[in-house]
């Protein structure tokens, strides 16, 4: 669950913790964050003595770490990250910067210093919003810093021993850890009890909230600071400059949203905290303002109510490839693109203007040109394209949707009322018409050519020969294994008409000749035989007895030591999060979507066992187990 609104701000984004601190990593995932971990290689060895505050230290350190990841992940990794949050803690006493002992010795200097005297803990942290833009990777930094002070006993040298010896101060700042036995040093601790173990939550959700919620230009003039930031609506994404509305003054909150960058307008100062950019000049405490009226209306319902508007203006938009002929000629007017994909001119322009708002497009005075996420995304041929998904939205999901009450009702799923036809019949649909079958085929390569890198990457997986996709249809994974891991050759099962139809999806490059294809039935035929069996996006299709046939079956063939990695959403153990998930289970498959705890329940009822589970932050997650040796 994410009590607080601005972290719900980035379940949709990929987000990166540039550290190891295994206490970082908890204080986030408490909150229900999702984010990877990538820690930084950043050497702390920033000259000191160059900073005029022990904070800017922690702070330029946060930075660089951060920054570091960012740039490692855009050029070694080809994965650019929306968000990366870096952090450091330094412990500061008489003018001295203390991080982290060297050795035991330097562990007792840094207690005895510390013994009997209150400290400072800064923790300097550093949230870059990341872009990419022709093949460069922009940022946009903003960095704050937390103090708290802390005071230490009287402690004696015995016991000052004692801890060392224990363990505890060696990979701590200062040398102590308070949330454990570090505690029992102190006598007290004033400000933020987390910014002293690592990472100060609450003023980083401040941050979020001035980032994500800028106060508008008329709360900025009269002053009216003391509510909870609203939600952005569709209304507040738009690019509008109006006084009159609330909304339209959220200028900076509407780019942010819609490219995942800061807009400079946006950011503004507080006290202890600073951005690249600064226009608004507000105090920290002001900092959640919008007027009285603004903060009662109940803006994540309101967006809700909005959601299916955006969704059809966007699905109406790629169907009449309105961002193709845009990435090729724009920017163009209204009327240009009218004319060029024969629609009404007064339509047009309010589709045009509903995707500008919604930050698809741009609208400048020469007319409307895609953004660079819409290039990448939306567009046919774009790099990551999902228009096949998209497509398949609007023609497959949005009539199930639409009867979605009659599903709730009925709890099945509503084919016949959609699309006058029972399951089976649309079923022989798929089979026989190549046009039904192609959109599936693009649908399901868009996701899985936008998730394969991270699935690819989520384990090592180097130590495998062969792999077998069961269900693999048009290969995207496989061949993003095969550049992964060149001794690796990957076989794509799948159903005869899917495989009848992949040349279309294939790439060219080095290595794809690793990848062959088989066809089969995974329910019936034998399975090709391989070190590593894939199952992506399938489990969560299909009811219980076909899981059984399906994991029985791998388990027979799968020899002990060999591997099963499931690509699947994994839902939080609450089985809400993310929404993305649930909602998906709205259409009322016979499947279901799984928590962590599930699929490893699962997976060792199969024989599996060692499931380990890793959270991408993209579209799929990661399980992977490894077969058991059968017990003698
Ligand atoms: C005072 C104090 C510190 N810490 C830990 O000290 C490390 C500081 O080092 P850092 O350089 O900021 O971080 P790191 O651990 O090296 O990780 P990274 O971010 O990868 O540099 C962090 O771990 C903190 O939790 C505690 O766990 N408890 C405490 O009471």
């Amino acid at each position: 669950m994410v009590l607080n609104p601005v972290l719900g701000k980035l379940v949709s984004k990929r987000v990166v913790l540039a550290s190891a601190s295994p206490r970082r990593q908890e204080i986030l995932t408490n909150v229900g964050l999702r984010f990877e971990v990538v820690p930084s290689w950043f050497k702390e060895t920033l000259e000191k003595s160059s900073f005029a505050a022990p904070y800017e230290y922690a702070v330029e350190t946060a930075k660089q770490k951060a920054l570091e990841v960012a740039n490692r992940m855009h050029v070694k990794h080809l994965r650019t990250p929306d968000v990366v949050i870096g952090a450091d803690t330094i412990v500061t006493v008489d003018e001295q910067i203390l991080e982290k002992p060297v050795d035991k010795q330097d562990a007792y200097r840094m207690l005895s210093r510390l013994n009997g005297k209150e400290h400072s803990v800064f923790t300097g942290v550093a949230i870059i919003h990341c872009s990419s833009k022709d093949n460069q990777l922009e940022t946009e930094v903003t960095d704050f810093y937390e103090e708290t002070k802390v005071k230490f006993s009287d402690l004696s040298e015995e016991l000052l021993w004692e801890y060392i010896h224990s363990g505890e101060p060696m990979d701590k700042a200062g040398g102590y850890g308070i949330q454990a036995l570090g505690g029992m040093l102190v006598e007290y601790v004033h400000g933020d009890f987390l910014n002293v173990v690592g990472f100060p939550l609450n003023h980083f959700c401040k941050k979020l909230a001035e980032l994500y919620y800028p106060p508008s230009k008329h709360n900025v003039q009269h002053k009216k600071y003391d509510s909870i930031p609203s939600v952005d609506t569709f209304e507040n994404l738009s690019d509008g400059e109006s006084e009159s509305s609330n909304f339209t003054e959220h200028k900076g909150a509407s780019k942010l949203d819609s490219s995942g960058m800061c807009s400079s307008e946006a950011i503004y100062n507080s006290e202890n905290s600073s951005s690249v950019t600064t226009a608004l000049m507000v105090p920290l405490e002001n900092q959640n303002g919008v007027s009285e009226s603004a903060a009662k209306l109940p803006s994540k319902i309101l967006e809700l109510m909005d959601g299916f508007r955006a969704s059809k203006a966007l699905f109406v938009a790629s169907k009449l490839k309105i961002f193709d002929h845009l990435k090729d000629k724009g920017p163009l007017k209204a009327v240009d693109i009218a004319d060029e994909v024969g629609t009404s001119v007064c339509g047009t322009e309010r589709l045009l203007d509903a995707c500008a708002g919604l930050g698809l497009l741009e609208k400048t005075t020469q007319g409307y040109s895609n953004t660079d996420s819409t290039n990448t995304y939306l567009t046919s041929d774009g790099e990551y394209s999902l228009h096949g998904y998209v497509i398949h939205s609007n023609d497959h999901l949005w009539p199930l949707f639409t009867n979605l009450e009659s599903a709730v009702k009925e709890g099945t799923r509503q084919n016949h009322r959609a699309f006058g036809k029972k399951a089976e019949d649309l079923f022989k649909d798929y089979y026989h018409s190549q046009e039904v079958k192609q959109r599936f085929m693009a649908a399901m390569h868009s996701i899985a050519h936008l998730t394969a890198r991270d699935v690819a990457t989520a384990f090592d997986l180097s130590r495998f020969r062969s792999a077998c996709d069961l269900g693999g249809c048009t290969g995207a994974l496989a061949h993003e294994l095969v550049q992964i891991y060149p001794n690796l050759k990957v076989t794509v099962f799948d159903l005869p008409e899917v495989i009848a139809n992949t040349s279309y999806f294939q790439p060219s490059g080095q290595h794809t000749a690793q990848v062959t294809f088989v066809s089969g039935d995974f329910f019936k035929d034998n399975l090709p035989e391989a070190d590593l069996y894939i199952l992506s996006r399938v489990l969560h299709d299909w009811p219980d007895e076909k899981i059984h046939v399906l994991l029985s079956k791998v388990s027979a063939v799968c020899k002990p030591g060999s591997a099963l990695l499931v690509a699947e959403i994994v839902l939080d153990e609450q089985k809400t999060h993310p929404p993305r998930a649930v909602l998906q289970s709205l259409s009322m498959t016979e499947g279901k979507q799984r928590s962590g705890s599930e699929y490893k329940q699962l997976l060792e009822k199969y024989g599996f066992t060692n499931v380990q589970i890793k959270i991408t932050g993209n579209l799929l997650d990661a399980v992977l187990c490894i077969k058991k040796n059968p017990s003698p």
